[in-house]
């Protein structure tokens, strides 16, 4: 079928085709830097991902310094249509002669100039994080919620100074970054004192976020478990709900596979967006005991989309990927998750809404059934296509040629 005729059956069931197309183009996703080189980041080359972050395989070509960081980037979203942000993480952090070596505490803009100006070269907006994992002082599993002054005090100095990085990208940027606190604490097994790490964390957020910072949008990320974390994980979501409840300014950033599996954030959506002005998102799939799988075309991930737009909030809901997998080449990873979510960002777009709606308040739910069902066989795959026509990527699975002759021209050449 051609766009025109999809256009006319979506015309037909209320939808305007057009208007989805440019509001799809216009929501930006925050891709994370991290996919594409297995979390291990730039300030501790003999180390890899640890300390409450894990990686699996061993797939070559892995991008192990600034340079191919950027370029693999680049190629991955010259194959995926949308408005895009980079996320990035402390660890990233590019030292130079000029702005040599200093420990996660004593980091400056200095050291992210660089993403900044790449950012600017290409139109991407930034996110930031600091990272709060794989170091050695993270102590016993615990970071900011540490019995231990030492380690507390470090990872407080590293989330100002995170801040205050954000806050410069921001200005640089004329735009607002998100800054996300994700820490890993918690107990493997039964703590004696649940209370304790939580007063503590609560008493450092309070230092970290003192500082008013205007183009920082603050968010805590809550984690129900983690392998060797499965009795307790301090920053829950109940208590930073309640934080970010507390104080105005501060979100809590919800990681679809941080939930009990039976839990869906499709469904927090709609429950955050009555209290709180912004909604942050680590948009990922999570698979058993494993939160970090590349996104896919998922029931989830249509259902997630689906809630932002149904509430009205493609302004209010701040979408970042969270997937990290290094078995399979990861620029394909990249194009992979990222198309996925954009296809189930435009299939969000093309519902009835209105009409859905009209029928749940009216109570005839046996029409509304209908409806959704005849909803799911509309002729998306030619809307898909003109949206990647007009984006200037491929909508088939031709993509997958170029990431094929960039893995034997660039990535299989790396040691
Ligand atoms: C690298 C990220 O900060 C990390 O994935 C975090 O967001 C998370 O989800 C940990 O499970
Ligand atoms: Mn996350």
């Amino acid at each position: 079928m051609s766009y025109q005729e999809a256009k006319e059956r979506y015309a037909a069931l209320g939808v305007d085709t057009e208007a989805a197309l440019a509001a799809c183009a216009d929501k930006a996703v925050s891709i994370h830097c991290w996919q594409g080189d297995d979390v291990v980041g730039f300030d501790n080359k003999d180390g890899g991902a640890g300390n409450g972050i894990q990686t699996t395989g061993n797939y070559p070509g892995r991008a192990r310094n600034f340079e191919e960081l950027k370029a693999d980037f680049l190629q991955a979203v010259r194959l995926i249509p949308g408005k895009k942000r980079i996320n990035l993480h402390a660890c990233y952090a590019v030292f130079t002669e000029a702005h040599p070596w200093v420990d996660r505490d004593q980091i400056t803009y200095d050291h992210f100039a660089p993403w900044v100006a790449f950012a600017k070269e290409h139109g991407f907006g930034i996110d930031f994080n600091p990272t709060i994992f794989s170091h050695p002082m993270v102590k016993e599993g615990l970071t900011l919620s540490s019995p231990d002054e030492t380690v507390r005090r470090f990872w407080i100095a590293h989330c100002i100074a995170c801040r205050r990085i954000a806050e410069r990208m921001g200005a640089e940027l004329n735009d607002q970054v998100l800054n996300n606190v994700w820490i890993p604490d918690g107990f493997k097994d039964v703590p004696a004192d649940r209370l304790g790490p939580r007063m503590r964390l609560k008493a450092a957020l309070d230092e970290i976020f003192a500082e008013p910072c205007p183009h920082v949008i603050d968010s805590v990320e809550s984690k129900f478990f983690a392998i060797g974390v499965e009795s307790y994980t301090t920053g829950s979501n109940e208590f930073y709900m309640s934080y970010a409840a507390r104080h105005p300014g501060v979100y809590n950033l919800l990681d679809a596979g941080h939930f009990h599996p039976s839990e869906y954030i499709s469904d927090k959506i709609p429950a955050l967006l009555c209290f709180f002005d912004k909604v942050p998102l680590h948009v990922t799939r999570p698979v058993n005991w494993d939160s970090d799988h590349v996104v896919n075309y998922t029931d989830e991930i249509r259902e997630i989309c689906k809630e932002i737009v149904r509430c009205g909030a493609l302004d209010k809901v701040l979408v970042g990927l969270d997937f990290f997998d290094a078995s399979i080449n990861r620029v394909a990873a990249w194009v992979i998750g990222t198309r996925a979510f954009e296809q189930a960002l435009l299939n969000a777009l093309l519902q009835p809404d209105e009409e859905l709606k009209r029928l749940q308040d009216t109570g005839a739910f046996t029409k509304k059934m209908m409806l959704m069902e005849q909803a799911k066989i509309m002729p998306f795959s030619d809307v898909w296509a003109e949206y990647c026509r007009r984006e200037g990527v491929p909508a088939d699975e031709s993509w997958f040629a170029e990431v094929q002759r960039y893995e034997d021209e660039v990535q299989s050449k790396r040691g």
